[in-house]
């Protein structure tokens, strides 16, 4: 066990989302004629960026749809606003994030090496979640979450040295053993590029009126379990997220969750709407005796070692004390 924890402060911006893909426990995807369905426009952004700025946040997290393009209704949408491609859009934002004081953490879904290359200049991290190297019947009807696809471009990350975020998700219909091979891929993915500076270990949590409706979450023990194993098969260097909006971290720090992942004070997690934040001292609560510590959506191996641009560097230096750590 870890001698603290950690969390970071964010704000959540639910960009787009319009997806091409269809996975089954999603709720957050919709359909372009659904009355939810939505691209956000600056105007409506900057405001959120400003309040979770004044409430001491650190993150934007810009979460998409993935490759929203391929649906004809974005397009339009999207050149409405005057972009052609998804990924000039986010480079606008990240912008308007990095000058509101916020640093970006954007998981637009799987990207290719160009679009990541644009992107790396302006996010201080960057997530894709790998999900499971298993086929599962989740995921049919879901390009995007074809195992090879995402280590592509978990591997691109690593190639031009992003630091990242990545996970697995328990209780789609994967087995132990893809959960240990899951497990073994990121380890590898980190051990070529050593990039990987967190790993979310997220229970599946069953919505109404999504063909998962009615499979179960996986149960503590498995959840137990899977932080067990991911700890023995991670590196020491990468943390092991579990969102204390869907489970009770209490037993899974004990058996080596280390980071909380990102709360906000002021948005919802527009992925488990139905999953309220605690606050940080609900969060001091939920721990007990172990200490809590905020950190920035960069963590301070990848600050010591200046993987982030210069765009960042001021911001980076003004929100990090010396140990990399969040300067309180
Ligand atoms: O609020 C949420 N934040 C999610 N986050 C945000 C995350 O907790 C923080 O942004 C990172 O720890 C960086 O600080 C994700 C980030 C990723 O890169 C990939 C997947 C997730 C999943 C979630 C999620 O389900 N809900
Ligand atoms: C951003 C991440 O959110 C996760 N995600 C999407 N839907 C659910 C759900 N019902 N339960 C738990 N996690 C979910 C996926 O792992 C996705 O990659
Ligand atoms: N759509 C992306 C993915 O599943 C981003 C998070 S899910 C809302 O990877
Ligand atoms: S989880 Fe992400 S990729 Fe899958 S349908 Fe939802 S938004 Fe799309």
């Amino acid at each position: 066990m870890d001698e603290f924890v950690t969390f970071c402060r964010n704000v959540f911006v639910p960009v787009t989302n319009i997806c091409r893909n269809k996975c089954r426990y999603c709720t957050f995807r919709c359909d372009p004629d659904d009355p939810d369905a939505k691209l956000m426009k600056i105007d409506e952004i900057l405001p959120i960026l400003e309040d979770g700025k004044k409430a001491g946040c650190t993150e934007v997290l810009f979460t998409f749809g993935e490759y929203a393009e391929e649906v004809p209704r974005y397009k339009e949408w999207l050149e409405e606003l005057g972009y052609s491609k998804t990924v000039d859009y986010i480079y606008e934002l990240c912008k308007v994030a990095i000058n509101t004081g916020l640093l970006p953490h954007t998981n637009a879904g799987v990207l290719n090496y160009t679009e990541l290359e644009k992107l790396k200049p302006l996010n201080a991290s960057m997530g894709l979640m790998l999900e499971t190297t298993a086929d599962v019947a989740a995921h049919e009807g879901s390009p995007g979450k074809i195992p090879s696809k995402r280590i592509k471009t978990i591997r691109y990350a690593g190639e031009l040295h992003i630091p990242f975020t990545t996970g697995i998700l328990i209780g789609i219909g994967e087995t132990l053993d893809d959960r240990i091979n899951s497990l073994i891929t990121i380890a590898e993915l980190h051990e070529e590029y050593g990039h990987i500076q967190e790993v979310i270990i997220q229970n599946f949590t069953p919505k109404p009126d999504t063909p998962m409706a009615d499979m179960p979450s996986p149960t503590d023990e498995e959840m137990m379990q899977a932080i067990l194993i991911a700890r023995e098969i991670l590196p020491d260097d990468i943390a092991i997220q579990v969102a204390p909006n869907l489970i009770d971290p209490y037993i899974l720090i004990q058996c080596g969750a280390s980071d909380l992942g990102g709360i906000s004070p002021t948005t919802i997690d527009w992925i488990n709407p139905e999953a309220e934040w605690p606050s940080v001292s609900e969060l001091k609560e939920m721990v007990h005796e172990t200490e809590l510590k905020e950190r920035l959506p960069i963590y301070p191996q990848y600050i010591k070692k200046g993987w982030y641009s210069e765009n960042l560097k001021d911001l980076i230096n003004s929100l990090a004390d010396d140990d990399g750590y969040r300067k309180l």
